[in-house]
């Protein structure tokens, strides 16, 4: 039945009208008998299915749980990432992605509905609560040299940033590095981990989290007060298949600049989305720490930090304090 099932769900998922039990049946070359168990099924996993007698079938609602035919059918039209791996709960996508990295050489992505071990930089816990976010890991494999990876996070911050500020209206900032602010919360987590070795990049690991539909109680107690999601800030849920089909194009088209063009040409732009500047924080990397104000963003992605007695200090990453 399931692979009647990944085709019934395809040609339901595509076709916008009724479709009669008889002309899936027909289509498919399976039984009508086939058609009520896969529809029956695909109800107990939470399809929304429609039936009225003369008309057929249609699918009213899709889960909230990611499904992979689902995913994959959203991608399919994407030069770079059109497949996805798809699970209901791992320790972490980042963890599945590299344990998937060499089974091909192809881009994909990683997605879960909740993660038990999600992580942050430092080995830090990510909360991924079961369907409330974005938990993703996007595998990509330029062919360039390790020195370049030093702007790559800075690419994919302006394609997350952008998705929420032009898409869905809501102003947020880049915390360099790795977050992304609404305010003074945290709604976004990104982390690159890369294979490589003397000749070059194998693979980038990208791993991205975005609070999408936690309510702020939903929140434990040490992000309580520092998180937020984007139905909190919007007001309104926010429909993950959509989100990701629009953060997917984003990503694929920063990917390409950041192949294609030096960090310089962005950089304007990434600065007028970033929130560290003309502020005096507490910048900590390794055993160094320094309370200074970030002046600037050099080519290769360092930022200059100008400490309180007036030296300058370069950081490649650092943990800041806002
Ligand atoms: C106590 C403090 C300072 O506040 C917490 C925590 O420490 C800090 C932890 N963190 C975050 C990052 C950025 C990289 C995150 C990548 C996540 C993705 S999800 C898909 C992929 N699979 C995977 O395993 N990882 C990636 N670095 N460290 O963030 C806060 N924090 C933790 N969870 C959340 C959350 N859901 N929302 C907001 N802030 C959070």
């Amino acid at each position: 039945m399931s692979k009647y099932k990944h085709e019934i769900v395809n040609y339901l998922y595509r076709n916008d009208e009724y479709l009669s039990g008889q002309h899936i049946a027909e289509t498919l070359n399976c039984s009508r008998v086939t058609v009520k168990k896969v529809i029956d099924q695909l109800r107990k996993e939470g399809f929304e299915i429609e039936s009225i007698s003369n008309k057929g079938y249609k699918i009213a609602k899709i889960p909230t749980t990611w499904q992979e035919d689902i995913v994959n059918i959203e991608l399919k039209d994407n030069l770079l990432l059109n497949r996805a791996i798809v699970q209901t709960q791992v320790d972490s996508t980042q963890i599945l992605a590299k344990a998937h990295v060499n089974d091909t050489d192809n881009h994909f992505i990683v997605l879960s509905d909740e993660q038990t071990k999600g992580r942050g930089r430092f080995n830090r816990e990510w909360s991924s609560l079961k369907s409330k976010g974005l938990w993703m890991s996007v595998v990509l494999r330029p062919d360039i040299p390790i020195q370049k990876m030093s702007t790559f996070n800075l690419f994919i911050s302006l394609a997350i940033q952008e998705v929420i500020e032009q898409h869905y209206h809501i102003q947020c900032k880049i915390k360099w590095p790795n977050d992304i602010y609404i305010g003074n919360k945290k709604v976004c987590g990104f982390l690159t981990e890369m294979i490589a070795d003397t000749d070059g990049v194998n693979a980038i690991i990208c791993g991205i989290g975005i609070n999408l539909n936690q309510t702020q109680e939903e929140f434990d107690k040490v992000n309580q007060s520092r998180a937020t999601s984007l139905n909190i800030e919007n007001g309104k849920p926010i429909e993950p298949y959509q989100f990701l089909s629009v953060l997917i194009k984003a990503i694929e088209q920063r990917y390409d600049q950041f192949l294609n063009l030096p960090f310089s040409e962005i950089k304007e732009l990434y600065k007028s989305k970033s929130m560290i500047w003309n502020k005096t924080l507490t910048y900590t990397e390794g055993n160094k720490q320094i309370v200074g104000r970030a002046i600037d963003i050099q080519d290769n992605g360092f930022l200059t930090v100008i400490s309180e007695d007036g030296d300058l200090h370069q950081f490649m990453s650092a943990d800041i304090e806002i």
